[in-house]
């Protein structure tokens, strides 16, 4: 399998390292924005090499992994998928609209390319993923993370929440799905999978608590059914040099690429 990885950050650059031990993979192109960046990545690797656009390998990939931004994502996706190719989408909350969003998947059936979208930074995906098969009531999302994770957010400095003088926890927003993950586009791409599983952008709510004590990126998810009750409770690891981002994000992008390429589907 070759695979175009488009953003060599947190996630990109941890993917590809991975994938360079993967004997299934035998080529791995790598793009981003900061060239430097990908030349780094690519330098301690095998079988990287960095190419300036995700289309200038588009005819001799398998399939494509965005871990770069939801701007890119949407930029990069439909391109990827007209052209009958697999794409990996990180950037969930790049789905948001719901006419965008049902094109590309419509193209993506069309031209018979497959999009993945991984459990990332969030436990209990699953579960919410067969629940859904039946009726659900209802799905919440409840998010604590500390001021090094929230540093930036435009809405934050704009309603002049200064993050790292809060001084106890503090719920910064209460709303839909559709709301957060547009002005938290680097936080809350996990409301977005939820929503696409459950009961849609509107209907799921999602709760950000910035907390200056805490150590964890933390997510609960709550959601309820005909088939019962489901808590599901994550304290990630944030990634050091991406505190926004969880470790256990880059380990579900590895291990969907993983399961992508060795057909194994255990815990479907
Ligand atoms: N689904 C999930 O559970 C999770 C999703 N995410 C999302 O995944 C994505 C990647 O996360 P992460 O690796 O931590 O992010 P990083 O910011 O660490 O890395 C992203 C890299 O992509 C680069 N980039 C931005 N735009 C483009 C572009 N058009 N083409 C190529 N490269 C580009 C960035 O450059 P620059 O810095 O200059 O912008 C940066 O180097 C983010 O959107 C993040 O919000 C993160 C955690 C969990
Ligand atoms: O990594 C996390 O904790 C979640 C995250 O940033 C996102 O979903 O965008």
């Amino acid at each position: 399998m070759r695979i175009t990885i488009v953003g060599c950050g947190s996630i990109g650059s941890r993917l590809a390292k991975a994938a360079d031990d993967m004997e299934e993979v035998k080529r791995i192109y790598l793009v981003d924005i900061r060239k430097d960046l990908a030349d780094n990545v690519a330098a301690s690797l095998r079988k990287a090499i960095v190419v300036d656009s995700v289309e200038d390998e588009l005819y001799h990939c398998d399939l494509v992994i965005e871990a770069s931004s939801q701007a890119a994502a949407k930029e990069v996706a439909p391109k990827v998928v007209a052209r009958g190719v697999d794409i990996m989408i990180m950037s969930v909350g790049s789905l948001v609209d719901d006419d965008y969003r049902n094109t590309l998947f419509q193209s993506a059936k069309e031209h018979e390319a497959k999009i993945f979208i991984p459990t990332g930074a969030l436990c209990g995906v699953d579960g919410l993923r067969s629940a859904s098969c039946d009726e659900i009531d209802s799905v919440e999302l409840i998010t604590t993370k500390g001021p090094k994770s929230l540093a930036g957010v435009q809405y934050l400095v704009d309603k002049g929440i200064e993050v790292d003088k809060i001084k106890e926890k503090t719920v910064i927003y209460l709303g839909p799905a559709r709301e957060a993950v547009k002005i938290f586009p680097k936080n809350i791409n996990v409301a977005a999978t939820v929503s696409l599983l459950g009961l849609g952008f509107d209907r799921t709510k999602v709760t950000i608590v910035l907390d200056p004590a805490a150590t964890s990126n933390s997510h609960e998810l709550r959601f309820e059914g005909k088939f019962g009750k489901a808590v599901a409770h994550t304290f990630n690891v944030p990634e050091a040099d991406n505190p926004k981002t969880s470790h256990l994000a880059a380990l579900a992008a590895i291990s969907a690429l993983k399961r992508i390429c060795r057909n194994e589907w255990i815990g479907v």
